[in-house]
């Protein structure tokens, strides 16, 4: 078979021939090659694009200069090309930026700061700039004043695509209307095609904005779309925070480590680091060590019947103290070990350490470093039998059974150890067996502290489990041996071990990939949410109600949540019914730091979630039980975070991120329940209309029959109704020159009404309540509260002939029956 790897090698010089066709790519020809990844995959789409990046560069102006946003859109033919304006009133750019801003790819502001943005990249405006010089052979024309200067500066540039650096062609001061502020001008070869889009992308601006004037005139419009603001309220101010040690990777790491001006690694952690003090710096740094250095098992010490002594041991192992002290000194260290359950190797020279000051200040002898590790050597011996070569020697234990005259006192602790972590089923030679293994291969351990990874020990205890399944024909499972692992290692300790320095662990990648795993695996506090600022749930509805002319509104905002270490807040609205289309599915709203993303709804998370939601349960259609609900509805969903994972680079749809599906769905069924009693209230309320229609008509029917069957006169059906109904009834008697109003709860809660009659001549002798004269006409109030079951009578004199007309408030329409 010839295949081109195995010819390759024959030809001589292809590398050189490849090298010669090989060259650097700048960012600017790159993008030109991929406009689509931008957003500007075609005229039409271009054009939203271009408009998108200018208004949303806008408001992230405005709103870091504290201004409410005034912005201008302006679409206009000019022959063959489409010449696009935005204006607004922001902090303007200062003539030193300008050109960079706009003519070069990759150079912003935000790239590099935590803190909500509808700007991530620093691609969007310059993009812009790249594709109107393409498709036009225009210069980009810009002027801006920045804030406190007299006049503006005006800028024609283009990209130079090789080198992605701006190419000025005009550059000179000019006068302009707007205080402070920004104007582009770009030309482009687009078409109008998608009008909707742009229109969506501007409504739904003013929907999250609700601060914000926009204004946008295209050649399709009659009048300009003016979205006027409904607060005069800025959002909340953020503040860029330092990232969180759940979010960063590797590679950050390792820049962070290099770029510190922290010497110790607890320095660095708290310094570069948000939520980490002095506490989470030292957890974060024991299970640094943990990785790092491994863990020291720790082990059981003599108990009083064992023939190891430890004092003894001790003992020997001092000279030329005198007897004394040397009696005080192993007795010390005897006795302080017998009162640990287990103990390491370095909890263990913490003790010698501590017995010998205090027998020193007692006796006056010191106990120098030589004799502490001597004495520390013994003692560990008789505790393990670590370098006694009389016990335990799995290393020249060819069968490795351990049949050894000596046993080796790890032997006893790892059986318990390995009992407790086992079934009750394991049979005892099994847990033996095991125990012995597990024995041996301890000591076989570097040096005598039984330091160990959790890696190490995984691979020990399976090594373990296969000689044993191998000779003792007894099997120990994966989950037995996670809870052996788990048995050992929650017993063993963290080293006291100083971690390396800063400039050390960035010289050596696996170090600092233990220190990335150590932060990963502290809990760490949430990163603080002031870096977002949420519409709010007040907010997101009133930007609906500003928009949709809906019978009901409800919205949500959920509590901040952490992805990646980047906060996330997310918040839902629901409007429904009134002049809403009712056909086909309703209409979804989606926005990422208060931008709507009008492209790829069907890739996006809040389409899936919305998809996965059972909305029958909440009131609206939804054929097959899943996917869009049908009705008239409009859902809206914003998700506001430092780092928003869009799906790509033009920022049109959410990733799959579960942690933020759960809020987003959390948020929308919030809002949902809401719609669901508004709903479920109202469809109570038709019934009970339809029921007191049938009722109205059937009554006098029957009442006429009954009076023609029995022949006595028509019952009186007064009130009939409004008792039949539970209602509340509100009759007038006019008894002469007393009016009276006759108030009767037929339901079963008390009511609290609000009653008005406006009445044409002058009421005196009021029962109760208020009166006021409007050019003519009395206003006659009452506001009675009417116990269940109970009746109250209204009354107030007028002279001669009146007018009335009542109307009744506080209670539902579909409750009440006026005959007044
Ligand atoms: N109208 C404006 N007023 C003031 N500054 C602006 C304006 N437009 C852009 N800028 C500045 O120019 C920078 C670059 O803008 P650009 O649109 O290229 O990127 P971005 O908004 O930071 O990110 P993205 O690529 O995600 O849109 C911004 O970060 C901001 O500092």
């Amino acid at each position: 078979m010839t295949s081109f790897q195995s010819t390759i090698g024959d030809e001589e010089g292809i590398a050189e021939e490849l090298a010669e066709g090989q060259r650097e790519i700048s960012i600017a020809e790159f993008f030109e090659k991929n406009k689509h990844m931008l957003g500007f995959d075609s005229g039409a789409r271009g054009l939203v694009t271009a408009v998108k990046e200018a208004v949303d560069n806008a408001l992230d102006a405005t709103e870091e200069a504290a201004v409410l946003p005034d912005i201008y859109i302006e679409i206009e033919e000019v022959g063959d090309y489409y010449r696009l304006i935005i204006e607004d009133n922001g902090p303007g750019i200062t003539k030193e930026q300008l050109p960079k801003v706009f003519g070069k790819l990759l150079y912003g502001s935000r790239f590099h700061a935590r803190e909500q943005s509808r700007g991530q990249q620093g691609i969007g405006i310059s993009a812009a700039v790249l594709y109107s010089q393409l498709t036009s052979g225009q210069p980009a024309k810009i002027t801006s004043r920045p804030k406190g200067q007299s006049r503006a500066q005006y800028f024609e540039l283009i990209i130079d695509t090789d080198t992605n650096e701006p190419e000025i062609k005009a550059d000179e001061e000019t006068t302009w209307d707007r205080p402070h502020g920004t104007r582009i001008e770009l030309e482009m070869e687009a078409n109008m095609r998608a009008r909707q889009q742009l229109h969506d992308y501007v409504k739904h601006t003013a929907v999250v904005n609700p601060h914000a004037r926009l204004e946008l005139r295209e050649p399709g419009l009659d009048e300009p779309m003016k979205f006027e603001r409904a607060t005069d309220e800025l959002p909340a101010e953020t503040k860029e925070i330092r990232p969180h040690p759940h979010g960063v990777e590797l590679g950050a790491l390792i820049k962070m480590l290099e770029a510190t001006e922290s010497y110790s690694v607890s320095g660095f952690l708290q310094e570069e680091f948000t939520r980490v003090g002095k506490k989470t710096a030292d957890s974060v740094i024991d299970n640094f060590r943990d990785v790092y250095y491994g863990r020291e098992l720790a082990w059981s010490p003599p108990r009083a019947h064992d023939d190891r002594d430890v004092a003894a041991a001790v003992a020997d192992a001092v000279a030329n103290k005198g007897r004394d002290a040397t009696t005080a000194f192993a007795e010390g260290v005897a006795e302080t070990v017998a009162n640990n359950d287990r103990l390491s190797r370095s909890e263990l020279a913490e003790i010698v350490d501590n017995v010998a000051e205090t027998v020193a200040g007692d006796t006056g002898k010191t106990f120098g470093g030589t004799v502490r590790e001597n004495a520390v050597d013994a003692a560990w011996r008789a505790i393990t039998g670590a370098g006694d070569d009389g016990a335990g020697n799995g290393a020249d234990d060819e069968d490795g059974e351990g049949d050894d005259a000596t046993e080796s006192p790890l032997v006893p602790d790892a059986y318990a150890l390995v009992d407790d972590a086992t079934s009750t089923r394991k049979d005892d030679a099994a847990v033996r067996a095991m125990a012995e293994a597990l024995a041996r291969r301890f000591e076989n351990l570097d040096g005598d502290a039984f330091r160990i990874t959790r890696d190490d020990l995984d691979r020990l205890v399976a090594d373990a489990a296969t000689y044993v399944a191998e000779q003792h024909d007894a099997t120990f499972g994966e989950t037995a041996r996670e809870n052996v692992v788990e048995a050992f290692w929650s017993r063993a300790r963290t080293v006291p071990d100083d971690p390396p320095k800063v400039k050390a662990i960035a010289g050596d990648r696996d170090a600092a990939a233990d220190l990335l795993d150590a932060m990963r695996t502290t809990d760490i506090l949430a990163p603080p949410t002031d870096c977002l600022a949420p519409i709010t749930a007040e907010l997101v509805e009133a930007g609906l109600r500003k928009e949709y002319d809906a019978d009901f509104y409800a919205a949500a905002t959920r509590d901040a949540e952490v992805h990646g270490g980047d906060p996330f807040i997310v918040e839902a609205g629901i409007a429904y019914g009134g002049e809403i289309p009712a056909e086909g599915s309703v209409e979804l709203l989606r926005f990422a730091n208060r931008v709507p993303l009008v492209y790829q709804r069907g890739a996006c998370a809040t389409t899936d979630v919305i998809k996965n939601i059972g909305w029958r349960n909440y009131g609206l259609d939804q054929p097959g039980g899943s996917g869009l609900p049908n009705g008239p509805a409009v859902i809206s969903i914003h998700v506001a975070s430092t780092n928003v994972p869009f799906t790509s680079e033009s920022k049109d749809a959410l990733a799959n991120v579960p942690a933020i599906e759960d809020e987003i769905e959390l948020a929308v069924r919030e809002a949902a329940r809401e719609l669901k009693s508004y709903l479920n209230k109202r469809r109570s309320m038709q019934q009970r209309r339809e029921k007191q229609d049938v009722l109205g008509r059937i009554l006098p029917e029957m009442a006429d029959k009954v009076s023609e069957v029995t022949g006595r006169s028509r019952p009186d059906i007064d009130g009939a109704l409004a008792r039949i109904m539970n209602n509340v009834s509100v009759e007038r008697e006019v008894n002469g020159e007393t009016v009276t109003l006759v108030v009767e709860n037929h339901s079963d809660v008390n009511e609290r009404l609000e009653i008005t009659d406006i009445v044409s001549t002058e009421p005196t002798d009021l029962s109760d309540g208020t009166v006021v004269d409007m050019d003519g006409e009395w206003f006659v109030q009452w506001k009675p509260e009417v116990p269940s079951g109970d009746e109250r009578e209204l009354t107030y004199a007028v002279d001669g002939d009146a007018d009335f007309e009542v109307s009744v408030g506080g209670v539902e329409t579909e409750k009440l029956t006026v005959n007044a």
